[in-house]
């Protein structure tokens, strides 16, 4: 796979602060994959994220040294309105992502796309499609504040595709969410980069890592710890070490594996686990 996002000696300070927040970071990101973010609170995912579409150095000061490439080009170059047709956040929270201009769903789709001047007729197939695609179809009359939290954060990740960025990334974009709301999105995702999206994905969530993510990128205090396939990360790393949780399968083959009961490759999921546990009780 060819690389779409190359990142080089990224490093930033916030004005305000002495230390920085993340150091020499340097990574690629295949086009159509899924790379996971994870790390312990603090160690720099959000700062990455803000790095990696523009909000830094735009919208946030400080010091910045390094280089984001997108297909080969320096988003330094970019204006805010050229880098959200290559590279849309979704935030945390999905209210802090609402333009606060407009009174229905509908309008913060186009939001948006009158900024980057896409003509009406476009803008009006663009957000039908994408309004289906997050199952938001029924409210775009609706003012995105009278919404549940699931069907904001939906709204939120709406109007980030509607800009149609070759690579999307979510910044914790389920932790508020229940269960449920957490589903429907993760199934987006899915969806998106079975189209062809590239997905860069900060979770805490690592069963739900282990389960999404092609690789997995591991921050400790601002540094890139590893980077490596997700059987790599969550089957041979020391992720105590990060104060990162190992996903409850992993556990347990590496349980069984202690017990030399197994010997295969680390286990990312339920059913990798039972056809372990099979193993061990049938041999
Ligand atoms: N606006 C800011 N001003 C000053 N320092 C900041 C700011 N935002 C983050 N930091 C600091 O930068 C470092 C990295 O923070 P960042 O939010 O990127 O980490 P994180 O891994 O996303 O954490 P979390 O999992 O808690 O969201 C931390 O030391 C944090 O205190």
């Amino acid at each position: 796979m060819d690389s779409i996002l190359k990142v080089e000696g990224l490093s930033f300070k916030y004005s305000n602060s002495k230390e920085y927040a993340i150091r020499d970071i340097s990574f690629e990101a295949k086009q159509g994959e899924i790379l996971c973010v994870v790390g312990a609170n603090g160690s720099g995912k959000s700062t990455i994220c803000n790095a990696l579409v523009g909000l830094i150095p735009h919208y946030i000061d400080g010091e910045r040294e390094g280089t984001v490439k997108i297909f080969n080009e320096n988003t330094a170059g970019l204006k805010m309105g050229e880098l959200v047709t290559k590279i849309g956040l979704v935030f945390q929270n999905p209210f802090n992502q609402l333009s606060y201009t407009t009174s229905t769903v509908e309008q913060e789709l186009a939001y948006g796309l009158g900024n980057i001047g896409v003509p009406r007729d476009e803008m009006v197939l663009r957000i039908q499609k994408i309004a289906k695609r997050m199952r938001i179809d029924k409210f775009l009359h609706k003012n995105p504040l009278e919404l549940s939290g699931g069907q904001v954060q939906r709204v939120a990740l709406g109007s980030s595709i509607v800009m149609d960025p070759d690579i999307i990334v979510l910044d914790e974009c389920t932790s508020q969410l229940d269960p449920m709301g957490s589903e429907e999105i993760f199934d987006i995702i899915k969806d998106l980069n079975q189209d062809g999206k590239t997905i860069i994905l900060v979770d805490h969530d690592m069963e739900k890592v282990a389960r999404i993510a092609d690789r997995v990128m591991v921050l400790h205090e601002g540094e890139l710890a590893a980077i490596d396939t997700t059987k790599n990360i969550f089957g041979n790393l020391a992720m105590e070490n990060y104060a990162i949780a190992v996903p409850d399968f992993t556990q347990i083959g590496l349980s069984l594996q202690d017990n030399h009961l197994y010997n295969g490759e680390p286990i990312m999921n339920e059913q990798e686990a039972i056809a372990a546990a099979k193993k061990v009780l049938y041999s």
